[in-house]
């Protein structure tokens, strides 16, 4: 075993000898779909990247020094820039994605006692065996780059694309003891201080929420699940409720300084067929995160719970896939839509040779056998681009079926696979002579991956009145609450003057005034009710009124005082109105019989034939009924100043 913490020196330049020919890995069947895949074409020796030195952070781009130390001279001017995400990535606008999974391999570094390894990096995107040729991908690292290049070269362009709406997606695949976990979550399990993708991505999610969020226009809200997968089983790691004594096996998890694994999930996790997500994980966790610092100590909590064990190749090695999923929503507080994305963060298990401890066996057995399963998928998805490409359709040889359900592994990350995210995956290798076969396995898998065509569309835009969101409708739910607050205190408050109102003589005038406006906007709540009221009340003053218009002169004080029972209160008001009106039409009768008499007088001293004409226009007769009706007028009158005076000796106790 290599021993730990061994300093890394500079390389002398060379060329090592050509390696003994690799067995074919039983995992690949033909070596013809390699399409990344040539014959070196080297001529002169070049130095591998370990020439380069040990990253100097903070931040450096992918065309900073480190690049260029270990590219030959004459091939600088060839360089192509690599794009952060796919190098063929289409994005044609700001809802589609398309390109293939883009692919980074981080080869580790190799320990000063082991040089004599085949593998070159020859540029930022090509790497080269003696014997089985350059391979080209999106991105090649010098084994000395640091996690945080690789984030900004990765894990920073993914966030942005997440924060547009698009799920994103990293995993680490790699043979036992690569670097993935290292990768993944950082130097802080080995006591050091490069932060891995996992952490340095979370401080810029959190960074370009406050960014973002300081305008005003939008806000976030970030939830963390993180499972595992153990022998074929899914566990959620941040259950702690669930989490009983039990493995005693050594945790690598990420700062926690490599304590011990006390506990272990029992709480076995479904997966179910979903609609609206595609494949979902029953029952497990989500919690809201405030800030990176919040949620990345629920990844360490997480992380201590995971599976790990000192196997024959690695000191710590995780005996389980772990992903971390962050879902960001992110709604536009003007017109209450919202979008929600997912970033998918996956370290993968290692895969490895038979070892001689018998659990450690079964383990492997699993994560060789999920590992096969993800290789198969990704070699059909890669077989179907390739065909579609040329024009024939992914089904036509029968071939058309892609075996998801075959592992755990491959059922999660089938939404992803299969169109539902932009895929990265960072493939780590060991670039030391023992570790061969399975650095070539590594980059089979790559090559396929590469090849794997994806056009992501941005998840749909959620309307606030679709309803699908529980925060959007817990708001909507908060607002009616407040609104009914309101309500109840202007209906004490108008509750409150009603005596006042009454006393004010609210009659006329209130019925066309603001009152009755701001009234009928506080009925809302109990409009039927205040209907129902408001029946009884009109029947009364109807009844009221039929009492009036019979002839006064029947009505005793008995009859008034019923009146004034009936009357709800405010009623004298209208009754008070309706006199004065009274009042006002009497006096023009008055007016108006005095003219006529005053004509009459007149017309005395005319001729007996005008009087006749008088008398045959009906003035005569008019004079007399009108003379009638000023005595029922005045007896109307005499009756409801009588009732007035009723009404006010009963409403009297009420003021
Ligand atoms: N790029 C690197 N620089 C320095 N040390 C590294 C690097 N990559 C890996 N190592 C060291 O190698 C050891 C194994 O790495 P790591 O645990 O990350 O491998 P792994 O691929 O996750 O293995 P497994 O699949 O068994 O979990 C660790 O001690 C780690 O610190």
């Amino acid at each position: 075993m290599i021993p730990k913490g061994t300093p890394y020196t500079r390389r002398s330049s060379h060329v090592s000898a050509p390696s003994t020919p690799l067995p074919p890995s039983p995992s690949v069947r033909s070596t013809s779909s390699f399409s990344n895949l040539r014959r070196p074409t080297r001529t002169n020796s070049i130095c591998s990247s370990a020439a380069s030195s040990r990253s100097s952070s903070p931040l450096r781009s992918s065309t900073s020094k480190s690049e260029t130390q270990f590219l030959p001279p004459r091939r600088l001017t060839t360089i192509k820039r690599t794009s952060s995400l796919s190098s063929n990535n289409t994005s044609n606008n700001n809802t589609t994605y398309r390109g293939t999974i883009t692919v980074a391999i981080r080869p580790k570094p190799t320990p000063p006692t082991h040089f004599s390894n085949s593998w070159l990096v020859t540029d930022p995107e090509t790497i080269v065996h003696d014997d089985m040729g350059e391979f080209k991908f999106d991105h090649v690292y010098s084994p000395h780059v640091s996690n945080l290049e690789i984030y900004e070269s990765i894990n920073k362009p993914m966030i942005d694309k997440l924060f547009q709406g698009f799920n994103a997606t990293v995993f680490a695949y790699g043979m036992t003891g690569s670097g993935k976990t290292y990768t993944m979550m950082g130097s802080g399990g080995d006591g050091g201080d490069d932060d891995g993708l996992i952490p340095l991505s979370v401080s810029y999610l959190f960074s370009k929420v406050i960014e973002v969020g300081l305008v005003g226009e939008r806000k976030f809200d970030v939830l963390l699940s993180y499972l595992e997968i153990y022998n074929e089983r899914i566990y959620d790691l941040l259950d702690s409720e669930s989490l009983v004594g039990g493995t005693t096996t050594p945790s690598r998890g990420f700062g926690s300084g490599g304590g011990r694994n006390e506990s272990v999930s029992t709480n076995e996790l479904k997966i179910r067929d979903d609609s609206k997500y595609g494949v979902r994980v029953m029952g497990l966790r989500e919690q809201r995160c405030e800030s990176s610092e919040e949620l990345m100590k629920w990844i360490r909590r997480g992380d201590s719970h995971r599976k790990t064990a000192e196997t024959d190749y690695n000191a710590r090695s995780s005996r389980s896939h772990a992903i971390v999923l962050i879902r960001l929503t992110n709604t536009n507080v003007i017109d209450g839509t919202s979008i929600s994305s997912t970033l998918s963060l996956c370290d993968l298990a290692g895969s490895e040779r038979a070892t001689g401890q018998q659990e450690r066996r079964k383990e492997g057995a699993f994560i060789n056998k999920s590992l096969l399963a993800l290789g198969t998928v990704i070699s059909k998805l890669s077989a179907e681009s390739t065909a579609a490409s040329h024009g024939n359709s992914p089904n036509a040889n029968g071939n058309g079926h892609i075996p998801y359900r075959d592992s755990k592994l491959t059922r999660i990350l089938q939404p992803a696979l299969s169109g539902d995210s932009i895929v990265t995956t960072i493939c780590t290798i060991d670039t030391q002579k023992e570790s061969a076969a399975e650095t070539l396995n590594t980059l089979r898998f790559a090559s396929r991956a590469k090849n794997v065509s994806l056009h992501v569309n941005r998840k749909p835009l959620m309307n606030s009145t679709d309803g699908n969101d529980k925060d959007q409708r817990i708001a909507k739910l908060n607002k009616i609450i407040e609104e009914q607050q309101q309500l109840i205190s202007q209906l004490k408050t108008n509750g409150g003057n009603k005596s006042v109102g009454l006393g004010l003589g609210l009659g006329v005038s209130t019925a066309h005034g603001s009152g009755v406006r701001v009234t009928k906007e506080i009925m809302n709540p109990n409009i039927t009710l205040l209907r129902a009221e408001n029946k009884v009340l009109k029947y009364k003053l109807e009844n009221c009124e039929k009492l009036l218009d019979k002839d006064t002169l029947e009505l005793q004080d008995s009859d008034l005082t019923e009146i004034v029972d009936m009357l709800p209160a405010g009623v004298g008001s209208l009754l008070e109105t309706k006199i004065q009106g009274l009042q006002s039409q009497l006096r023009q009768y008055r007016r108006y019989v005095g003219q006529l008499e005053t004509q009459l007088s007149l017309t005395t001293s005319r001729t007996e034939a005008d009087k006749e004409n008088y008398v045959a226009a009906g003035k005569n007769d008019e004079i007399q009924e009108l003379r009638r009706m000023l005595e029922r007028k005045d007896k109307i009158i005499t009756a409801l100043q009588s009732a007035k005076r009723m009404r006010d000796r009963a409403l009297k106790p009420m003021s």
